[in-house]
Protein backbone atom coordinates (compact mmCIF):
# COMPACT_ATOMS: atom_id res chain seq x y z
CA UNK A 1 0.00 0.00 0.00
CA UNK A 2 1.24 3.41 -0.44
CA UNK A 3 -1.09 5.44 1.88
CA UNK A 4 1.12 6.68 4.46
CA UNK A 5 0.66 4.51 8.16
CA UNK A 6 -1.80 6.03 10.44
CA UNK A 7 -0.38 3.80 13.21
CA UNK A 8 2.69 2.37 13.73
CA UNK A 9 4.19 0.44 16.67
CA UNK A 10 8.32 -0.25 16.44
CA UNK A 11 9.50 -2.97 19.36
CA UNK A 12 6.49 -2.60 21.78
CA UNK A 13 6.31 -4.75 24.32
CA UNK A 14 4.36 -4.65 27.02
CA UNK A 15 4.87 -6.65 30.36
CA UNK A 16 1.71 -6.28 32.92
CA UNK A 17 2.75 -5.73 36.64
CA UNK A 18 2.17 -9.11 37.91
CA UNK A 19 5.05 -10.29 35.13
CA UNK A 20 2.75 -11.68 32.46
CA UNK A 21 3.39 -10.76 28.79
CA UNK A 22 1.08 -8.83 26.87
CA UNK A 23 2.97 -7.39 24.10
CA UNK A 24 6.34 -9.23 22.66
CA UNK A 25 8.99 -7.08 20.12
CA UNK A 26 5.62 -5.77 17.95
CA UNK A 27 6.29 -4.33 14.94
CA UNK A 28 4.19 -3.11 12.47
CA UNK A 29 2.35 -0.72 10.28
CA UNK A 30 -1.17 0.46 9.75
CA UNK A 31 -1.87 2.17 6.18
CA UNK A 32 -4.54 4.86 6.62
CA UNK A 33 -8.52 3.57 5.52
CA UNK A 34 -7.62 -0.11 5.92
CA UNK A 35 -9.77 -2.52 7.73
CA UNK A 36 -7.35 -4.42 10.02
CA UNK A 37 -8.32 -7.77 11.67
CA UNK A 38 -6.18 -9.11 14.72
CA UNK A 39 -6.76 -12.57 15.25
CA UNK A 40 -5.83 -15.03 18.02
CA UNK A 41 -6.23 -17.09 20.85
CA UNK A 42 -8.07 -15.81 24.09
CA UNK A 43 -5.22 -14.40 26.28
CA UNK A 44 -3.35 -13.86 22.65
CA UNK A 45 -2.53 -10.35 23.43
CA UNK A 46 -5.22 -8.91 21.05
CA UNK A 47 -7.17 -6.35 23.81
CA UNK A 48 -3.89 -5.29 24.91
CA UNK A 49 -2.59 -4.64 21.55
CA UNK A 50 -5.41 -2.76 20.74
CA UNK A 51 -6.12 -0.57 23.98
CA UNK A 52 -1.78 0.91 23.62
CA UNK A 53 -3.18 2.23 21.04
CA UNK A 54 -5.65 5.26 22.93
CA UNK A 55 -2.89 4.46 25.54
CA UNK A 56 -5.58 2.98 28.00
CA UNK A 57 -2.36 0.62 28.40
CA UNK A 58 1.05 1.75 28.68
CA UNK A 59 3.84 0.17 26.78
CA UNK A 60 6.91 -0.94 28.81
CA UNK A 61 9.38 -0.31 25.94
CA UNK A 62 9.16 0.71 22.20
CA UNK A 63 7.10 3.09 20.41
CA UNK A 64 3.57 4.02 19.04
CA UNK A 65 2.93 6.42 16.43
CA UNK A 66 -0.59 7.92 15.00
CA UNK A 67 -0.31 10.04 12.23
CA UNK A 68 3.65 9.88 12.51
CA UNK A 69 3.95 11.35 16.01
CA UNK A 70 5.01 9.15 19.50
CA UNK A 71 1.57 8.91 21.60
CA UNK A 72 4.84 8.32 24.59
CA UNK A 73 4.67 11.53 26.09
CA UNK A 74 0.63 12.27 25.49
CA UNK A 75 -1.08 13.94 28.47
CA UNK A 76 -3.73 16.46 29.07
CA UNK A 77 -4.89 17.85 26.08
CA UNK A 78 -2.85 15.88 23.76
CA UNK A 79 -4.11 12.80 25.43
CA UNK A 80 -7.46 14.15 25.22
CA UNK A 81 -7.43 15.16 21.13
CA UNK A 82 -5.63 11.12 20.87
CA UNK A 83 -8.70 9.93 22.27
CA UNK A 84 -11.07 12.08 20.53
CA UNK A 85 -9.87 11.02 17.06
CA UNK A 86 -9.87 6.89 18.15
CA UNK A 87 -13.24 5.62 18.80
CA UNK A 88 -13.53 2.57 20.54
CA UNK A 89 -16.14 0.05 20.51
CA UNK A 90 -16.38 -2.81 22.82
CA UNK A 91 -17.70 -6.41 23.65
CA UNK A 92 -20.22 -5.42 26.53
CA UNK A 93 -21.15 -2.16 24.64
CA UNK A 94 -20.87 -0.31 27.69
CA UNK A 95 -23.79 2.33 27.11
CA UNK A 96 -25.26 3.68 30.34
CA UNK A 97 -28.02 1.05 30.23
CA UNK A 98 -30.86 3.52 32.15
CA UNK A 99 -30.29 6.50 30.12
CA UNK A 100 -32.01 7.64 26.35
CA UNK A 101 -30.35 6.38 22.86
CA UNK A 102 -30.18 10.46 22.31
CA UNK A 103 -27.94 10.98 25.53
CA UNK A 104 -25.84 7.88 25.10
CA UNK A 105 -24.71 8.84 21.62
CA UNK A 106 -24.52 12.97 22.42
CA UNK A 107 -22.22 11.78 25.28
CA UNK A 108 -19.74 10.95 21.98
CA UNK A 109 -19.71 14.37 21.91
CA UNK A 110 -17.84 15.55 25.53
CA UNK A 111 -14.72 16.37 24.45
CA UNK A 112 -15.55 18.53 22.92
CA UNK A 113 -16.99 20.64 25.28
CA UNK A 114 -15.99 22.44 28.29
CA UNK A 115 -16.59 19.89 31.48
CA UNK A 116 -19.85 22.17 32.46
CA UNK A 117 -21.47 21.80 29.73
CA UNK A 118 -21.15 18.58 28.78
CA UNK A 119 -22.50 17.65 33.17
CA UNK A 120 -25.49 20.05 32.30
CA UNK A 121 -26.23 18.23 28.79
CA UNK A 122 -26.15 21.61 27.12
CA UNK A 123 -25.52 20.72 23.55
CA UNK A 124 -25.66 22.42 20.84
CA UNK A 125 -28.33 22.11 18.17
CA UNK A 126 -26.07 21.19 15.75
CA UNK A 127 -24.64 18.25 17.69
CA UNK A 128 -28.14 16.53 18.58
CA UNK A 129 -29.07 17.44 14.50
CA UNK A 130 -25.65 15.26 14.52
CA UNK A 131 -26.62 12.83 16.92
CA UNK A 132 -29.64 12.24 14.67
CA UNK A 133 -27.83 11.62 11.54
CA UNK A 134 -25.56 9.41 13.34
CA UNK A 135 -28.14 7.23 14.49
CA UNK A 136 -29.89 6.86 10.80
CA UNK A 137 -26.44 5.57 9.43
CA UNK A 138 -26.69 2.61 11.74
CA UNK A 139 -30.67 3.05 10.92
CA UNK A 140 -31.80 3.25 14.34
CA UNK A 141 -33.14 6.68 13.91
CA UNK A 142 -36.39 5.71 15.39
CA UNK A 143 -35.10 4.80 18.78
CA UNK A 144 -33.95 8.20 19.79
CA UNK A 145 -36.08 8.60 22.69
CA UNK A 146 -35.78 4.63 24.16
CA UNK A 147 -33.91 3.41 26.73
CA UNK A 148 -30.92 1.91 25.72
CA UNK A 149 -31.55 -1.58 28.27
CA UNK A 150 -34.83 -1.43 25.79
CA UNK A 151 -32.85 -2.65 22.97
CA UNK A 152 -31.31 -5.94 21.67
CA UNK A 153 -27.53 -6.55 21.89
CA UNK A 154 -27.53 -6.02 18.18
CA UNK A 155 -28.98 -2.13 18.28
CA UNK A 156 -26.85 -1.52 21.61
CA UNK A 157 -24.02 -1.84 19.64
CA UNK A 158 -25.14 0.50 16.66
CA UNK A 159 -26.04 2.84 19.37
CA UNK A 160 -22.13 2.39 21.00
CA UNK A 161 -21.13 2.94 16.65
CA UNK A 162 -23.46 5.73 16.57
CA UNK A 163 -21.72 7.45 19.80
CA UNK A 164 -18.14 6.88 18.39
CA UNK A 165 -19.34 8.77 15.27
CA UNK A 166 -19.81 11.51 17.37
CA UNK A 167 -16.00 12.05 17.81
CA UNK A 168 -15.44 12.45 14.11
CA UNK A 169 -13.16 9.76 14.90
CA UNK A 170 -10.11 9.00 12.05
CA UNK A 171 -9.29 5.66 13.63
CA UNK A 172 -11.96 3.08 15.14
CA UNK A 173 -10.55 0.27 17.32
CA UNK A 174 -13.12 -2.73 17.96
CA UNK A 175 -12.58 -5.04 20.67
CA UNK A 176 -14.25 -8.20 19.80
CA UNK A 177 -17.54 -6.24 19.02
CA UNK A 178 -19.51 -9.02 18.49
CA UNK A 179 -18.79 -11.60 20.04
CA UNK A 180 -22.11 -11.46 22.57
CA UNK A 181 -24.52 -11.32 19.30
CA UNK A 182 -26.07 -13.72 16.89
CA UNK A 183 -25.12 -14.74 13.53
CA UNK A 184 -27.44 -12.18 11.77
CA UNK A 185 -26.49 -9.35 13.85
CA UNK A 186 -23.06 -9.93 14.02
CA UNK A 187 -23.13 -9.20 10.23
CA UNK A 188 -25.31 -6.15 10.49
CA UNK A 189 -22.71 -5.03 12.80
CA UNK A 190 -19.49 -6.09 10.55
CA UNK A 191 -21.65 -4.37 7.29
CA UNK A 192 -21.60 -1.10 9.19
CA UNK A 193 -18.07 -1.32 10.28
CA UNK A 194 -17.24 -1.80 6.85
CA UNK A 195 -19.35 0.82 5.25
CA UNK A 196 -17.80 3.19 7.67
CA UNK A 197 -14.40 2.03 6.70
CA UNK A 198 -15.74 2.44 2.96
CA UNK A 199 -17.74 5.84 2.64
CA UNK A 200 -15.67 7.52 5.76
CA UNK A 201 -12.28 6.63 5.06
CA UNK A 202 -12.20 5.60 8.77
CA UNK A 203 -8.91 3.20 9.68
CA UNK A 204 -10.76 0.34 11.76
CA UNK A 205 -8.87 -2.18 13.69
CA UNK A 206 -10.92 -5.25 15.15
CA UNK A 207 -10.21 -8.16 17.41
CA UNK A 208 -12.19 -11.15 16.49
CA UNK A 209 -11.76 -15.08 16.97
CA UNK A 210 -13.48 -16.08 14.13
CA UNK A 211 -11.46 -16.18 11.00
CA UNK A 212 -14.14 -16.43 8.73
CA UNK A 213 -15.41 -13.62 9.47
CA UNK A 214 -11.74 -11.97 9.17
CA UNK A 215 -11.44 -13.23 5.90
CA UNK A 216 -14.97 -11.85 4.49
CA UNK A 217 -14.34 -8.54 6.38
CA UNK A 218 -10.62 -7.44 6.48
CA UNK A 219 -8.01 -6.29 3.90
CA UNK A 220 -5.21 -7.66 6.08
CA UNK A 221 -5.11 -10.13 8.79
CA UNK A 222 -2.37 -9.99 11.91
CA UNK A 223 -1.91 -13.37 14.03
CA UNK A 224 -1.27 -12.88 17.22
CA UNK A 225 -0.11 -15.68 19.87
CA UNK A 226 1.01 -15.66 22.97
CA UNK A 227 1.91 -11.89 22.16
CA UNK A 228 3.88 -12.07 19.21
CA UNK A 229 3.11 -11.51 15.56
CA UNK A 230 2.88 -14.87 14.24
CA UNK A 231 1.30 -13.73 11.05
CA UNK A 232 0.78 -10.58 8.96
CA UNK A 233 -0.70 -10.67 5.61
CA UNK A 234 -2.99 -8.94 3.03
CA UNK A 235 -6.12 -11.12 2.86
CA UNK A 236 -5.70 -12.16 -1.08
CA UNK A 237 -2.72 -14.21 0.47
CA UNK A 238 -4.19 -15.85 3.56
CA UNK A 239 -4.04 -19.84 3.33
CA UNK A 240 -5.61 -22.37 5.82
CA UNK A 241 -2.12 -23.19 6.92
CA UNK A 242 -1.13 -19.88 7.65
CA UNK A 243 -4.02 -19.42 10.05
CA UNK A 244 -4.04 -22.62 11.75
CA UNK A 245 -0.19 -20.91 13.05
CA UNK A 246 -2.22 -18.73 14.54
CA UNK A 247 -4.65 -21.28 16.35
CA UNK A 248 -1.26 -23.46 17.65
CA UNK A 249 -1.50 -23.72 21.15
CA UNK A 250 2.42 -24.41 21.23
N1 LIG B 1 -4.42 -6.17 33.77
C1 LIG B 1 -3.72 -7.28 33.54
N2 LIG B 1 -2.79 -7.72 34.42
C2 LIG B 1 -2.06 -8.83 34.20
N3 LIG B 1 -2.17 -9.59 33.08
C3 LIG B 1 -3.07 -9.20 32.17
C4 LIG B 1 -3.89 -8.04 32.33
N4 LIG B 1 -4.67 -7.90 31.23
C5 LIG B 1 -4.37 -8.94 30.42
N5 LIG B 1 -3.41 -9.71 30.98
C6 LIG B 1 -2.80 -10.93 30.40
O1 LIG B 1 -2.15 -10.56 29.20
C7 LIG B 1 -2.33 -11.57 28.21
C8 LIG B 1 -3.03 -10.99 27.00
O2 LIG B 1 -4.37 -10.65 27.36
P1 LIG B 1 -5.40 -9.97 26.36
O3 LIG B 1 -6.66 -9.66 27.14
O4 LIG B 1 -4.75 -8.86 25.64
O5 LIG B 1 -5.69 -11.17 25.34
P2 LIG B 1 -6.82 -11.32 24.25
O6 LIG B 1 -6.18 -11.94 23.06
O7 LIG B 1 -7.53 -10.04 24.04
O8 LIG B 1 -7.81 -12.35 24.92
P3 LIG B 1 -9.42 -12.48 24.79
O9 LIG B 1 -9.68 -12.96 23.40
O10 LIG B 1 -9.76 -13.50 25.84
O11 LIG B 1 -9.99 -11.14 25.07
C9 LIG B 1 -3.10 -12.69 28.88
O12 LIG B 1 -2.17 -13.62 29.37
C10 LIG B 1 -3.81 -12.00 30.02
O13 LIG B 1 -4.07 -12.89 31.09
Amino acid sequence: MDKAPIISFKNVNKVYANGTVGLKNINFEIPQGEFLVVVGLSGAGKSTLLRTINRMHEITSGEIQVEGESIKTYKGRSLRLLRRKIGMIFQNFNLVKRSSVAKNVLSGRVSYYPTWKSILGLFSTTDKQKAVQALQRVSLAEKLYARADELSGGQQQRVAIARTLMQDPKIILADEPIASLDPLTTKTVMDILKRLNQEDGITVIVNLHSVALAREYADRIVGLRAGEVVYDEPIAAVTEADLNRVYQTV
